[in-house]
């Protein structure tokens, strides 16, 4: 679940970028990167690790140029070597610089198009670097050596024409200016931003309101399902619907768990669809464990936090931190690897000792997905005394692989495949489990706005909007990508020698 920034500015972008991308940070921790135009040069920096440490005062001084983009990497597709970070970038037609929010989920098949007919090389397993190059082969068809705003709508309708799955999408055209789109079904959030300066307009796209806020930018709107938004490197902004059959398929696990909760995505405050989420499983609760023992709520950090909040105040009890966050982990359920993750749990939470002695706690999370917080979450509240725990869920039990930008391409791997709730509860060691129901969670999102028919809720129920994946291509991915497949530590270390890009040091 990637985090993505475009600007074109009338000043240097490079400090904006940055800023936009510290924002970001929630949506992949892996590798960032930074690509700014300065003339008829591009300007690169890209490694793995946080946005802290990816870039260094030197960078910075070399990141020169108005225009640029931006990205924050959740690896879902290849690998995690830092020759996949992005901006990825391709020489022909012009330079192009670009970043990409989501999944392919035809990226096999186009593929071999782009070998066999676009005669293009990729040199990653990225599927960014696959939908980067069907663009660029869609453009070099349709433009000369001017391209023009519908050359550019032109070329993403033919892209769209051709790539099924999620992606939102930044790129920057040497010599022309910045183009961003959204895929048709609008799985992946895209928004554009404005800021008015003396020296005339200045544009911004992001992945989340959030990142708008932070560098000064106003909020304009969300860029719509098929959209396509093209500012020039002089600042004019042109628009343009290239989907015919464009609708609003919202991912609901963004509400859930992605996105923060200050930010806006698709008209829909992200706080407010958890405080609904809170409200509507405090009443489940109240309806099926009416003669619950609860003597205390107790979140478990952070996206919880609003969740259980409203929980308590619908159960009329009291809501405590019983666990503090070491604020210099990050979040555990995007680490690459299954031991990295449960390590790391222990790392981040720590009990605060009386907020459980001989007390009947509710821990409430915003979701269970591999149970690996769960488990150790609860046996952390049973050593520190407590008498019952008991465990809510602001989303139902997920069952299904995500293929469109969250990293669960096996259903194995899934607590709750399989498995009924008293067996889920078993394995995390629970007095109690329960789930919020799946039509609760859709509604607590969709009264924020009600214009929104559908969100993409696969994980929950099996559904895949884009029409195409059956269980040939789901055990593909299990193979390719399951936790199995990932390899030991060593290989991943040795995978990120691999490199090619510069400004390595
Ligand atoms: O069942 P699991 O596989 O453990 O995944 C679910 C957990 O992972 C996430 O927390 P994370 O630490 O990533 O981030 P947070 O600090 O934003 O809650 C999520 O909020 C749940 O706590
Ligand atoms: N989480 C994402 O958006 C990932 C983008 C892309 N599929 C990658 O793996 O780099
Ligand atoms: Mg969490």
């Amino acid at each position: 679940m990637c985090g993505i920034v475009g600007i074109v500015g009338k000043e240097a972008v490079n400090q904006s970028i940055y800023d936009a991308l510290t924002v970001l940070q929630h949506r992949g921790q892996d590798a960032a990167g930074i690509m700014t135009i300065d003339k008829s040069m591009f300007n690169l920096r890209k490694a793995n690790g946080l946005v802290r440490d990816v870039f260094h005062t030197r960078h910075m001084h070399r990141l020169t140029g108005n225009v640029g983009i931006g990205h924050c990497r959740y690896p879902t597709a290849g690998s995690s070597s830092s020759a996949e970070a992005q901006p990825f970038y391709v020489n022909s037609p012009f330079g192009i610089a670009f970043a990409h929010n989501g999944n392919l989920t035809n990226a096999h098949d186009l593929e071999k198009e782009v070998f066999t007919v676009a005669r293009r090389h990729i040199n990653t397993n990225s599927d960014s670097e696959i939908l980067l190059n069907i663009f660029a082969d869609a453009l070099t068809k349709i433009s000369d050596f001017e391209v023009t705003p519908d050359d550019i709508f032109d070329a993403v309708a033919l892209s769209h024409a051709k790539i099924s799955g999620a992606y939102a999408v930044v790129a920057a055209i040497i010599g022309f200016g910045m183009v961003a789109f959204r895929d048709p079904n609008g799985i992946r959030p895209l928004v554009l931003g404005k800021r008015t300066t003396l020296l005339g307009d200045e544009y911004m796209v992001a992945s989340e309101s959030v990142a708008i806020d932070a560098v000064g930018f106003t909020f304009v709107r969300d860029v719509a399902p098929g959209e396509a938004i093209y500012i020039t490197e002089a600042g004019q902004l042109h628009t343009k619907q290239c989907a015919p059959m464009a609708k609003f398929n919202p991912c609901i696990f963004e509400f859930v768990y992605f996105a923060r909760p200050d930010s806006f995505i698709d008209g829909i405050s992200v706080y407010a669809s958890r405080v609904n989420m809170g409200r509507k499983l405090g009443e489940k609760i109240k309806r099926e464990w009416a003669e619950l023992d609860i003597d205390v709520v107790i979140p478990i950090p952070e996206t919880s936090m609003d969740v259980a909040l409203q929980i308590a105040n619908t159960l009329d009890l009291p809501y405590r931190q019983g666990f503090v966050k070491n604020r210099y982990i990050g979040r555990t359920f995007i680490m690459p690897g299954q031991t990295q993750r449960r390590k790391s749990v222990r790392r981040k939470l720590n009990a605060i000792k009386s907020e459980f002695k001989d007390k009947n706690v509710l821990l409430v999370d915003d979701s269970i997905v591999r149970g690996t917080t769960s488990e150790q979450i609860i046996e952390m509240a049973r050593e520190s005394g407590a008498k019952k725990v008991y465990f809510a869920s602001a989303a139902p039990e997920i069952r299904f692989p995500n293929v469109y930008g969250i990293d669960m391409p096996s259903a194995n791997e899934l607590i709750a495949y399989g498995r009924e709730i008293d067996e889920i509860s078993e394995c995390i060691k629970a007095d109690g489990l329960i789930f919020q129901d799946l039509h609760d969670l859709v509604d607590a999102v969709n009264e924020e706005n009600p214009q929104i028919t559908r969100f993409e809720t696969s994980v929950f129920d099996g559904n895949y909007v884009t029409g195409d994946v059956n269980q040939d291509y789901l055990e593909r991915i299990d193979k390719a990508r399951g936790e199995s497949a990932k390899g030991s530590p060593t290989i991943q270390t040795e995978l990120s020698n691999l490199e090619m890009h510069n400004m390595s040091n």
